[in-house]
């Protein structure tokens, strides 16, 4: 058997669409969406996601803004640039983008953002509000996984889902939002034992460890759905967290990487960008953009 290939690139330009006929809607009401993104250093894996964020925000018909600090802008700069940017109605939207400068304390930092404005879904207000079911601003590569969970699976209810990986910008969210679909979860991390035997009893692998092809096709439910969201350089050219070619053998459906989760966490910003937007203008959330 071969998998299905779940095409995330494909998904995110159809989302991306969707979205730009919203702002449309929005912008005939004189209301344009604007979102800040704020690069810190010169990381070059960020200034190429940094760089994507500003064109699609313009494509989908929203303001752009981009604010770019030295590598070593004291903390107390980039907070002051922060609560100009929360006190800014021309603003929706703020991204910090990660990681940030290593004397630079990440908490502190998003914990700035005003929740509203919380695009990326990491405030402590908006981590515990998705926790605990309550309206929340959702991290966007998770967000982007449910989509294509459910668009290839339909319902999620009693499926058994590994998450491995318990990072707070995908593990532990991830696996909050397959809790809220009734989803049973497991998370597996560095210090779980027979990984491969638990991976083997899952319906729904996500893979979010950042090791190269950590994850073997032997250790794959024939049928599974693998989400992969590992971005990984190798002397091979970018892979993911699970070795592609193996799983794919045994696999019911697998994303590719890249094109597969990648693009649907700048799809879920914009998604973001206009929910905050809509909110904060009194009106209704858009109809089945978002989960
Ligand atoms: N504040 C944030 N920082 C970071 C986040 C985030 O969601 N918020 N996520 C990652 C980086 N990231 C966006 O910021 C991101 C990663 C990957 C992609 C993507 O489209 N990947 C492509 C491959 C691109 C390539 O060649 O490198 C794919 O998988 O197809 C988009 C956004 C960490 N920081
Ligand atoms: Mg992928």
């Amino acid at each position: 058997m071969t998998a299905t290939l779940i095409d995330g690139k494909a998904f995110a330009a159809d989302l991306r669409a969707r979205i730009a006929t919203e702002v449309e809607a929005m912008k005939a009401q004189g209301i344009t969406p604007g979102l800040a993104v704020v690069l810190v250093g010169e990381d070059p894996a960020s200034q190429v996601y940094v760089r994507s964020k500003g064109r699609m925000t313009r494509e989908v018909g929203m303001n752009s803004h981009e604010h770019r600090l030295p590598a070593e802008t004291p903390q107390a700069d980039l907070l002051a640039l922060i609560d100009r940017l929360n006190a800014d109605p021309a603003i929706n939207g703020i991204l910090v983008q990660l990681p940030l400068p290593r004397h630079m304390d990440e908490a502190a930092v998003i914990n700035a953002i005003d929740p509203a404005k919380d695009v990326d879904g990491f405030h402590i207000l908006n981590v515990g509000r998705l926790a605990t079911g309550q309206k929340a601003m959702v991290p966007c590569t998770p967000l982007g996984c449910l989509m294509l969970l459910r668009n290839h699976l339909g319902s999620l209810s009693g499926k058994n889902a590994l998450v491995i990986g318990r990072s707070n910008i995908v593990g532990k969210p991830m696996a909050q939002l397959l809790l809220r679909d009734s989803a049973t979860v497991t998370i597996a991390h560095s210090r779980t034992t027979n990984l491969p035997d638990l991976c083997r009893q899952a319906d729904i692998v996500v893979a979010a460890v950042g090791l190269a092809r950590f994850v073997k096709g032997d250790w794959i439910k024939p049928g599974a759905t693998v989400i992969d969201v590992g971005i990984n350089r190798t002397d091979d050219g970018l892979v993911g967290d699970v070795d592609f070619d193996a799983a794919k053998q045994t696999a019911g459906a697998i994303t590719p990487v890249p094109g597969g989760v990648g693009p649907m966490t700048i799809a879920c910003l914009l998604a973001n960008t206009l929910t905050a937007t809509v909110r904060v203008n009194g009106l209704p959330d858009p109809e089945g953009l978002t989960p």
